[in-house]
């Protein structure tokens, strides 16, 4: 079943940094964190104009950015200099009750929205995305309510992109539009959270969840981790537990 194609503690026979000293994600203890005063405002300038296509990558979908300019970028916030949008994808559960990948006081959400961003002072994101500074990415959690308008126009493109490796053309989108009314966030830094889990990211990982319904969740668990003709595995549970904190400080943009 799914609990094949998504192995996370497999990962450490092919990855050793598995069990390295900054692995994302973790569970944030809010009475923890530290406000930090001298934290920015985070400053998110997207070009709708910029999305450039949707794919199932086979441990999510992700709707890919157009990154050969400064037109979508994030700015401010912990980071100092300029990271450009790359792509955006979630991870999520079998069921309501677990999906996400960061935790609150050991709570899961059932969905976490990922924005990645890579630092412009290297030449691409590849060459970005094995540097300490090199990533910065965006995390929103999706909590069970209302149906939210604002996710329908990624989730009805999802019917043509069932199984891996198959993508559509998805344009005209700005991400902004599915953040939360506050940016208030913690940031702590990290890694990737799939492999090659580089110890690469800066995460920001925004305190206000965004709503999601229980028909919604259901059109995301419609995707497959399976490619066309092979026998069907859904594509749930693709996430990666809470890891070891290891001494590392969580700071608050906010009191
Ligand atoms: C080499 C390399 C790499 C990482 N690519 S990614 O940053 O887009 C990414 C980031 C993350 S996450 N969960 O760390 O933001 C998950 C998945 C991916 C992905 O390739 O699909
Ligand atoms: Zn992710």
């Amino acid at each position: 079943s799914h609990r094949w194609f998504f192995r996370p503690d497999k990962w450490i026979e092919s990855y050793p940094v598995a069990d390295g000293p900054r692995q994302s994600p973790i569970n944030i203890v809010p009475k923890e964190t530290q406000y930090d005063s001298s934290l920015k405002a985070l400053k998110l300038r997207y070009n709708p104009s910029d999305a450039n296509g949707l794919l199932n990558n086979g441990h999510s979908f992700q709707v890919d950015f157009v990154d050969d300019t400064d037109s979508s970028t994030l700015t401010g916030g912990p980071i100092t200099g300029t990271y450009r949008l790359r792509q955006f994808h979630f991870h999520w559960g079998a069921s309501d009750d677990r999906g996400s990948e960061h935790t609150v006081n050991g709570i899961n959400f059932p969905c976490e929205l990922h924005l990645v961003h890579w630092n412009t002072k290297y030449p691409s994101f590849g060459e970005a995305v094995d540097k300490p500074d090199g990533l910065a990415v965006v995390g929103v959690f999706l909590k069970i309510g209302a149906a939210n308008p604002r996710l329908q126009k990624v989730l009805d493109a999802l019917d043509v992109v069932t199984t891996k490796g198959k993508q559509t053309s998805f344009s005209n989108f700005d991400p902004k539009t599915i953040l939360p009314g506050s940016l208030d966030y913690w940031t702590y830094e990290g890694s990737l959270t799939t492999p090659p889990l580089l110890e690469s990211v800066t995460w920001i990982v925004l305190k206000e969840p965004i709503s999601v319904s229980p028909a919604q969740m259901a059109l995301f668990r419609k995707l497959l981790f399976t490619k066309e003709g092979e026998a069907e595995c859904c594509m749930v549970n693709n996430y990666r537990p809470p890891q070891p904190i290891k001494g590392r400080q969580v700071r608050a943009s906010f009191k």
